[in-house]
């Protein structure tokens, strides 16, 4: 490649033709302007210039290769271009830092717990807040991993536990284990293959993985990626307001082979998502001052640049009829936050709900999804029955860290539970296709050991005697009306 002079360089600077230096080499950003979560505004002010200060106050040196595809690296700027080589040097320091040797082995990592560490240290600053953070004061988040301390386990002993099997069925699709991979946005943070990476691990490992409606891969790709055409993928779904694009998506995720459409309505607004949008403020702040920093505020985040004209807030029960008659396949609504809803659900026909309030992101103080699935245990136990699971199933997202987690929402009558965050952590720092395999391989083993110490060899044998839920239910609503 010919290196790129200044001259070149400087030509690049309008929003119609974007370019920017880092640790010098030439980027085009034009199509990435929008997408930019601190904005147009501050890739704008570095068009046809060196960026790479201001890159590496907030981002990690690996991120640009990952994020933008190859071709949009235009060469290396030439000689003549005067980076003093003292910010050169600290650059090259930065990169060190950042480099991936300083990642543990895949094999030292032994739980989810792990994955996290590893993904803090990799992540750039805005990714880190935008997987790990909740709405406002984070409630929701921790108060779903704080309700699973408060349910306790009754093993059975002396029961022949020898050969467990971890296999069910989740909506007439044969599972190897009662969970799946929840969807999740702007999964190239972690991995610039994230979607693809995700559906072929999932396939490998005989579980589903739920795509998200944006995925940072086309869905052509994401659907190709499956091991074989028998593979399972469920398809998110976000309405759009526009309901002719809504039909012409669920359509193509039919026609691409989705199993089931997973549609989303704890989402009406975007919740706010407090430190997502700090990061963005903080730096702008030290780079401005606080009036542009304030002036940032509206558009702040990774959140909100990326649910632009995703979400729909005039959805309502009676949409349900459209979306059913496009399409033949299962519908699932996610999302679920109460008894009374999970009865109009299912009233309505759906084939599944998943008790979820995404993951702690959408309402703060909403409660915990656990909670919910006690609920409908006191006042619509028929929706949990056995029996009932050939036409209705009850899925359960949101704090999913273990074993034991699994195993105490199969006892309180879930199907199958949803993990999220966790996989975008695994496929970090260059894990990606053996960091999401071993993360479920981890859990496999965690819900084995848990289901043989429990005393129960199979996901039927779990059954509501092996928990005591008896302090959550004093946190299950009073005031429910049916
Ligand atoms: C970074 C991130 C992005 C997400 N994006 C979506 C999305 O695009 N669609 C959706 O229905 N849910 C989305 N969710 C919610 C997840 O599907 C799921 O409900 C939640 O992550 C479960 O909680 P957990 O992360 O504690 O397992 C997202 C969650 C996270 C953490």
């Amino acid at each position: 490649m010919i290196p790129i002079d200044q001259a070149e360089l400087a030509k690049h600077n309008t929003a119609a033709s974007c370019w920017v230096v880092i640790h010098g080499k030439v980027w085009d950003v034009t199509d990435f302007l929008n997408e930019h979560p601190g904005g147009v505004g501050l890739i704008m002010k570095f068009a046809g210039q060196d960026a790479t200060d201001s890159y590496d106050e907030i981002h990690n040196a690996d991120l640009v290769a990952e994020i933008l595809p190859a071709q949009n690296y235009r060469g290396n700027l030439g000689h003549d271009f005067t980076a003093t080589a003292q910010a050169l040097d600290t650059n090259v320091q930065k990169t060190k830092t950042n480099s991936k040797s300083i990642y543990p082995p895949l094999s030292s990592l032994i739980n989810i717990s792990d994955f996290e560490k590893v993904a803090q240290l990799y992540l750039s600053p805005s990714a880190w807040a935008y997987y790990s953070s909740g709405s406002e004061d984070e409630i929701s988040l921790q108060d779903s991993r704080r309700l699973f301390t408060r349910i306790s386990l009754r093993p059975r002993i002396l029961r022949n536990v020898e050969t467990i099997s971890t296999s069910t069925s989740i909506l007439g699709i044969t599972s190897s284990l009662p969970f799946y991979i929840s969807p999740t946005g702007q999964g190239r943070y972690a991995h610039r293959e994230a979607e693809t990476i995700l559906t072929r691990a999932a396939g490998i490992e005989g579980i589903v993985y739920c795509t998200p409606t944006r995925s940072s891969t086309p869905h052509e790709a994401v659907f190709g990626a499956r091991v074989s055409r028998d593979q399972a993928v469920f398809f998110q779904l976000y309405a759009n307001r526009d309901r002719g694009k809504t039909q012409e998506l669920i359509r193509q995720a039919e026609a691409l082979g989705a199993a089931a459409i997973f549609l989303t309505v704890d989402s009406p607004v975007l919740g706010r998502r407090e430190r997502d949008e700090r990061v963005i403020i903080e730096y702008l702040g030290e780079q401005e001052g606080q009036q542009s920093a304030a002036d940032a505020v509206a558009n702040a985040g990774v959140a909100k640049s990326s649910a632009t004209g995703l979400l729909s807030s005039s959805l309502t029960w009676e949409d349900l009829h459209w979306i059913k008659e496009t399409t033949s396949l299962p519908l699932v609504i996610k999302g679920i936050q109460s008894v009374e809803d999970a009865i109009l659900a299912f009233d309505r026909g759906v084939q599944g709900i998943v008790l979820s309030n995404h993951g702690g992101r959408s309402l703060d103080t909403a409660q915990a999804p656990i909670l919910t699935l006690l609920e409908i245990s006191r006042h619509a136990p028929h929706l949990l029955a056995p029996e009932m699971r050939h036409r209705f199933q009850v899925f359960l997202d949101g704090g999913i860290r273990r074993g034991t987690d699994v195993l105490k929402a199969l006892a309180l009558g879930a199907t199958a539970v949803g993990i999220g965050r966790p996989f975008l952590y695994a496929l970090t720092a260059g894990y990606g296709e053996a960091g999401v395999r071993r993360l479920v391989q981890m859990l496999r083993t965690e819900l084995k050991v848990s289901m043989a110490l429990a005393g129960a060899v199979s996901v039927q044998g779990v059954v509501g005697d092996m928990v005591n839920s008896v302090r959550a239910e004093r946190e299950v609503s009073r005031r429910v009306k049916l």
